[in-house]
């Protein structure tokens, strides 16, 4: 299937899957025909969020709606052939997280290679790339610098579906995958940390929780953390994919250069030189400063 079909399939079983929940269809059976204000006051929801679930349940024909903004159920909405709705649902989602690994990992087979070569990074011995997701900037980097050791550290959900991106016909042990919660969970130690493409998706509060743990683990002196984003021109209207981006973002924002200078300084690192790749992603390195901030 397409991508478009597997997003009609997690629309349809989202909407499916929630107004289940709330009891919508057994209200609606029996030729029982409601308003949505009506639907609310039953399920006590508000009207607005209930109005969209039913206009939603109309779009895509799992319910009825007349002229007069009344709805109903013409005929028992999906059916499921005896799989519980919530066994449908998590392997919807599973497909959409496989799908959302294998359009990441294309991205970082474009990227990878400008980043792992923006900046020498030979002195580095260990590298734990946060969020690295099905480990291609990794492999980049092994080969790159064949003395690295990499850990690559990303959501459970996410390491236990990696084997079948890695490169054939090779055995490498000097890459590692972690499972972990990067906001909650210790970090692997290591001298260089590698935030690809995560930044510029948090919002202040989750920033400041993960740059704080980075800075703390960050040996001073030795450890460094290097970023990969798009950065934006000065005025921040450059380039347009990464200003077009945003228009999408809903916690994070996309920064310029001195922003990103200031962020990794108000977190202790130093010396941040900024490398403009002329791929889709930059690259950002900052040094942990010598002595506590
Ligand atoms: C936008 S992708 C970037 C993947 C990769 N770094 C790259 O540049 O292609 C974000 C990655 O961060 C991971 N991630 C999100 N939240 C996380 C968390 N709390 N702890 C660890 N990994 C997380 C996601 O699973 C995903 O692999």
């Amino acid at each position: 299937p397409g991508p478009t079909e597997d997003n009609g399939r997690l629309l349809l079983t989202s909407a499916l899957f929630v107004a289940s929940k709330l009891k919508v269809f057994d209200l609606l059976k029996d030729k029982c025909v409601l308003k949505a204000v009506d639907v609310a006051n039953k399920i006590e929801a508000s009207v607005c969020g209930t109005e969209r679930l039913l206009d939603a349940c109309a779009s895509l024909g799992l319910l009825e709606k007349t002229h007069q903004g009344d709805f109903y159920c013409r005929t028992i909405p999906v059916r499921t052939r005896g799989v519980r709705l919530e066994d449908l649902f998590t392997s919807v989602l599973k497909e959409a997280k496989q799908h959302f690994m294998t359009a990441m990992h294309s991205i970082a087979k474009l990227t990878a290679r400008d980043v792992a070569t923006a900046f020498d990074l030979s002195p580095f011995r260990s590298v734990c790339d946060l969020g690295g997701c099905t480990g291609v900037l990794a492999h980049e980097l092994v080969q790159k610098y064949p003395n690295l050791n990499v850990t690559v550290f990303d959501l459970p959900d996410v390491i236990a579906n990696v084997s079948c991106f890695q490169p054939s016909g090779q055995h490498i042990t000097s890459v590692m995958f972690t499972a972990g919660d990067f906001f909650k969970d210790n970090l692997p130690e290591a001298d260089l940390y590698i935030l690809s493409l995560i930044l510029h998706d948090l919002n202040d509060e989750k920033i400041h929780i993960l740059l704080s743990k980075i800075s703390a683990i960050c040996k001073p002196g030795k450890g460094a953390l290097l970023l990969a984003e798009i950065v934006l021109d000065e005025e921040k209207t450059h380039p347009s994919r990464g200003v077009l981006q945003s228009l999408s973002m809903t916690e994070g924002k996309q920064r310029n250069g001195s922003e990103y200078k200031q962020l990794l300084e108000k977190y202790g690192f130093t010396n941040v030189q900024i490398k403009i790749t002329g791929n889709i992603l930059d690259a950002i390195l900052g040094f942990k400063k010598t002595s506590a901030r």
